[in-house]
Formats: structure tokens, sequence, C-alpha cells
């Protein structure tokens, strides 16, 4: 029995933790983290799950939970992770945190963009960037795993073959992502109100959103040079679902049948990349509730141009889904252990 401990299980990414999680039998759920609720049945806030646990919420003392857990998953705001940790913690058990705190190797960039200082940047270097489809041998061994961010995981899948396969040029991508309203936390925002959403839809940080340097540094692993590129995420009045259109010049002529075979190259065997068909696109309906990522792309002759396109559930493969397959690979499990759900349609 794998025991599980979930700091911030409260909030929209760690209920999605629990609704996976306690779908499992070789996992107990020890500990179910909150601020606002403690003392209060988990599934007095959370429905979904009644009859399912009677446990109560406890605080979010990350220390203690370490005593009894194998696993902590931090669902937590930006710089709660960080905030906490410490070599003893990583001692005794191991961290998958859903926040940013340790997904980019430079502290500087990670407080430029967050306007956060970082409380433990000494653990920065050992944390490994929890993308199971790209750092699949690292992710086995790790002590700290900085789950990626939903815009960037959905990005990234959707160009990375056409990048490391040097063509496209990465500096001339254009990202345009929309993204349902889940994804950006329970918590009470005006933003997020029924009226703000509801029939309407807007781009938000333009050429500002911290998920840019995060999707940069990844393509730059990946193109083997710095890469800057323009990145807008949208808000779409959806619960779940983000969908990514990138746009890339290519660096040489090149066919449908080519492009297609790259894609197989890189994700042929991947259990949760689906690669479509030439002339299909992906929709965020058809991985709602899975922890699949469809991707597909058309070249356009006209401009010289690829368009490159994914579709994720943010709350699954964007968040909890993505860290469960990362507990999977820690404890040496089949990747898609829990994790086989088929999206849910209508
Ligand atoms: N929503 C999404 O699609 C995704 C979210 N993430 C990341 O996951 C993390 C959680 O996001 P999300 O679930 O959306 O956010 P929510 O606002 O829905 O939940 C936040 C959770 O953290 C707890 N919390 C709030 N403040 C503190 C604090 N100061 N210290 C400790 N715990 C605190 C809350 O407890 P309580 O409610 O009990 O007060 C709640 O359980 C964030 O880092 C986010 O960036 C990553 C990928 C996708
Ligand atoms: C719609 C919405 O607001 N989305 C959030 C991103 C989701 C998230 O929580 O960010 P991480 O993936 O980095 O953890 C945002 O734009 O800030």
């Amino acid at each position: 029995m794998i025991k599980v401990g979930i700091i911030g299980a409260t909030g929209y990414a760690g209920a999605e933790l629990v609704r996976l999680l306690l779908q499992r039998e070789d996992v107990e759920i020890v500990w179910y983290g909150s601020r606002s609720y403690v003392g209060q049945d988990f599934a007095s806030v959370y429905r979904n799950v009644v009859h399912l646990t009677d446990e109560p919420c406890k605080d979010d003392d990350m220390a203690t939970l370490a005593e009894i857990a194998d696993v902590i998953f931090t669902a937590t705001p930006q710089g709660f992770c960080a905030s906490q940790v410490t070599e003893e913690i990583l001692s005794k058990t191991k961290i998958i945190d859903l926040s940013a705190d340790f997904r980019i190797k430079d502290v500087n960039v990670y407080e430029k963009w967050y306007k956060i200082s970082h409380a433990t940047p000494q653990f920065i270097p050992e944390a490994v960037y929890g993308l199971p489809e790209i750092n699949r041998d690292k992710i086995k061994n790790a002590r700290l795993i900085a789950n990626p961010g939903c815009y960037p995981t959905c990005s990234f899948l959707s160009v990375y073959p056409m990048v490391k396969e040097g063509l496209v040029d990465p500096n001339t991508l254009i990202i345009d992502a929309k993204s349902g309203t889940s994804g950006a936390g329970r918590s009470a925002k005006v933003d997020s109100l029924y009226c703000e959403v509801n029939e309407s839809m807007k781009p938000y940080g333009v050429a500002t959103h911290r998920h840019t340097p995060e999707i940069e540094e990844q393509l730059s692993y990946a193109a083997g040079k710095p890469v800057t590129i323009s990145f807008t995420p949208h808000l779409v009045p959806m619960n779940r679902g983000i969908l990514a259109t990138a746009y890339a010049t290519l660096t040489r002529p090149v066919t449908t049948e080519e492009v297609k075979a790259v894609y197989d190259k890189y994700y042929g065997n991947e259990y949760f990349v689906r690669v479509l068909k030439p002339g299909e696109v992906p929709q965020t309906r058809w991985v709602e509730g899975s922890n699949f990522a469809d991707v597909a792309f058309k070249i356009d002759e006209r401009t010289n141009r690829i368009v490159m396109m994914g579709a994720i559930d943010n709350m699954v493969k964007g968040a909890a889904g993505q860290a469960m397959q990362n507990m999977n690979l820690l404890f040496g499990l089949p990747e898609n252990t829990g994790l086989k759900q088929i999206p849910v349609f209508p």
C-alpha cells in the first residue's frame, strides 16, 4: 500500500487527485490537507466522494506528514512547497509539487515571473521536471518532482517532435492557448465569477504569463539553444480543458507523411499521447476526464508554416493525472496504473 498525503486537497487540483487516488486499491490517502476546512470531513467539501471517504481535513504540516507518507503531493499556491521542504523531509519521503516552485532552473527567472522570492533555491537543481514523456528515466529516481504547468504540458507536447527534429525554427513559435475556468482554482476571484466568464472569452497575461519561461526552458532543452516564444492564454467558458494552437516557420519543405512519421517516432509508444490522423483536429471534449493528450498538425504550404494543435484536460494531464503518472514511475508501477479512464462524453 502506498501511503499518500495531499497538501491542498481542498483545491481543484487536490480534489482531482483525491478522485483519481480513491479509485486505486494500492493507495491509501493518509492526509487530506487544507487551510480553511481543518477538522471538517473532506467529503462534506467535495460531495463527489461522499461515502467513499470519511476522513477529516488536516492542516498543512509537511514535516509531520513526512513521518507517515511515502509520497506527498503539494497542490498549493506558488511558494508554499518551497517554503516547507527541508533536507530532512526529503530524506523521509518523496514530494510531487503541482505548483511552479521547482519547475524553472534559474531562480532569478522564477522570481521575476512569479514576483515572489524562492525560499529554498538549494533544492532546485535536484528537482526533476515531471513530464514523463520526456524525462521518464530521471523521474524514476527523483526525490522532488516539479509537476509541469497545465499550459506548458499541452503546448510542449504539441510542438516537441518538430522542435526536437529541427523541422521548425522554435524562435518563430506563437502559441495561442485556451483554458477552462477550473485552471484558475477554487478560491473566490472576480474574474472567475459566472457573469465574468459565461458567454465570453478573453486573452489574459498577454506577453507576461508566467508559463512563458517554463515553456521556453523546456523548448530550449529540446532545441539545444535558447528559445523565445510568444504565448497568449485565453479564458473560455468551460469547466475543464486546454486547447493549444501553435504556429511556427518550417526550416525546410516537409510532407504530411514525413511529419506524421516524426510525431509517431516520439509518441508512437506513448500511452497518453494520441497522435491524430492527418486532417483530424483535437477537441477538449475528447480528452475530458482523462489523462490523454491529443495532438495533431497541419502544414500550411502557402506560408511555409506548420500549425500544431493539442488538447488536454487541465485537471488531469495538466495537473492531478500527470502527478499520479509521476507517482507510478516513482514506485516502479506501470505508468498508466489508475489512469486508464476513457474521456467522458457527452
Ligand atoms: N487548477 C489547475 O488546472 C492547475 C493547478 N495547478 C497548480 O496546483 C496548485 C493548486 O491549484 P488549484 O487547485 O487550482 O488552487 P485552489 O485555489 O483551488 O486550491 C488551493 C489549495 O491550497 C490551499 N491553500 C491555500 N492557501 C494556502 C497556503 N497559504 N498554504 C497552504 N495551503 C494553502 C487551499 O486550502 P483551502 O481551500 O482549504 O483553504 C487549497 O486546498 C497551484 O500551484 C496551481 O498553480 C497546476 C496545474 C493545473
Ligand atoms: C485559467 C487560469 O487561470 N489558469 C491558470 C493556469 C493554471 C495553473 O494553475 O497554473 P500552473 O499550471 O502553473 O500550476 C493561470 O493562467 O494562471
